[in-house]
């Protein structure tokens, strides 16, 4: 993109309103612009960064099983009265009326829908286990939204159904989902903690939240450093067998990470001084076990293996897609702006013209340019070096192509690695070759 004639709207001052860093740098970036009290419009940059996170979080949904579907916003009333929580809800919901006069609302979450398509197709245990997600906008009418995306009335949420025959089943596919949140949140390039956690109107008896360390975050956590030094991408867990998912989550769960709710002096000091972390964190991601919590109460059964009728157990994973992009600039952000992680950057790096104009600079930049037009942002502004320089640090792509009048002469580009400030001076196809 060029971004002479882009929408991105960088700020040079910081807006009055913006209390946290990643609201202040989302604004400031260019990433998005407030509509109503916590409803945001996402500008080409930003909305390139959500689609970045969702198809991350895709990618290891599928490959535990999962199959994508698209449920509507807007919910029928009545699904809800089945279920009972239509008034347990309370004010966080909103409520609608159509021309008809019929109630519905826009959905908060989508058990009650999900189980209801389920039962309306799955008879047979022999079609389980299903695991259904979807992408989707949810509202919930917070009392006082704030921290920008961070606690907004509409947000995007990746939320997953799962549907087993049996309790152990279920058990299995939670410890899937916890495998599949651990590798999406590291791909994403930061480290959410899995901890216990409290089930509220979902409901349930077992549930785990996961934070990411950053000092605005709305949780206290203690957890073992040890945690952050697992690599999940390589763990070899075979995802079909319960004794190997059970290793695997025992092995986790050895670890000690709670929530100051669920803090327990005992057990930490159990754990290695060295080892101990103690901090605020965001919650990113919460996942859940139910049981029969909606299968039962909305009457949807399938035929056992001796055909008569049980009730699925099931689950409900939730990811933050919209907060993750403020937590991840929380997370990862400097004095200078922010500091995207390669793998979810608006774009691969930013391309610095320091004499738009000059015709030696701009051939070379073109030929940088047309490598990757979709990847890279051309600064290709008659603004001086200074303030380029500046609005390449405040967007933060994970590296800076810089073209100079000597360089160019030369047929050399300056590389900054925005992470690190590291500079190496290439010729294009190293530069190329490093960036793509
Ligand atoms: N107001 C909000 N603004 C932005 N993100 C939110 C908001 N409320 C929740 N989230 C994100 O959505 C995730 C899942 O939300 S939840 O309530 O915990 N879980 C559910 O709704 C379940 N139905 C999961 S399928 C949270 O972990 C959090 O990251």
């Amino acid at each position: 993109m060029r971004l002479s004639r882009s929408f991105l709207p960088t700020l040079r001052e910081t807006p009055s309103e913006a209390q946290i860093a990643s609201h202040r740098l989302m604004l400031r970036a260019g990433l998005i612009r407030q509509t109503a009290s916590g409803i945001y419009a996402w500008l080409p940059a930003g909305l390139r960064v959500l689609r970045h996170i969702g198809q991350i979080v895709r990618e290891e949904q599928d490959a535990i099983g999962g199959q994508e579907v698209l449920m509507p916003t807007l919910q029928p009333a009545e699904l809800w009265k089945r279920s009972g929580r239509y008034d347990a809800y309370g004010p966080e919901m909103l409520r609608i009326r159509d021309r008809h006069e019929r109630d519905l609302l826009y959905g908060p979450t989508n058990e009650e829908m999900i189980t209801d398509l389920f039962g309306q197709s799955i008879r047979s245990y022999k079609e389980l286990p299903q695991v259904l997600y979807h992408i989707q906008w949810k509202f919930r009418d917070e009392v006082r939204p704030r921290f920008g995306v961070m606690r907004g009335r509409e947000f995007l949420m990746k939320d997953a159904y799962s549907f087993d025959i049996s309790y152990e089943a279920a058990v299995d596919t939670y410890r899937r989902m916890m495998l599949a949140y651990l590798r999406t949140f590291q791909r994403l390039g930061v480290r959410a903690v899995p901890m216990v956690a409290d089930t509220g109107p979902i409901g349930g008896d077992l549930s785990h939240e996961f934070l990411i360390l950053a000092p605005t975050g709305e949780s206290g956590v203690f957890y073992d450093g040890e945690l952050e030094t697992l690599d999940w991408l390589s763990d070899p867990v075979d995802i079909s067998d319960s004794a190997s998912l059970d290793k695997f989550f025992s092995n986790l769960t050895s670890y000690y990470a709670a929530t100051d709710e669920k803090h327990e002096e005992g057990a930490w000091s159990q754990v290695p001084e060295s080892r101990r972390r103690e901090g605020r964190g965001i919650e990113v991601g919460h996942i859940f076990y139910f049981g029969t919590k909606y299968t039962r109460a909305m009457d949807i059964t399938v035929a056992g293996p001796d055909s008569t009728p049980v009730c699925p157990e099931m689950g409900s994973y939730g990811i933050g897609v919209s907060r993750l992009v403020g937590a991840i600039i929380e997370a990862c952000h400097d004095e200078a702006g922010i500091i995207w992680p390669d793998s979810v950057a608006p774009f691969k790096a930013v391309i610095i013209n320091l004499k738009t104009g000059d015709a030696t600079c701009d051939a070379f930049c073109e030929q940088l340019y047309a490598a990757a037009p979709e990847q890279f942002l051309y600064d290709d502004r008659t603004d001086r070096a200074g303030a380029k320089f500046a609005d390449a640090d405040l967007m933060g792509h994970p590296w800076q192509l810089i073209v100079g009048p000597r360089g160019a002469k030369e047929g050399k580009v300056e590389l900054k690695r925005r992470a690190t400030g590291e500079r190496f001076e290439l010729s294009v196809d190293e530069a190329l070759a490093k960036v793509l």
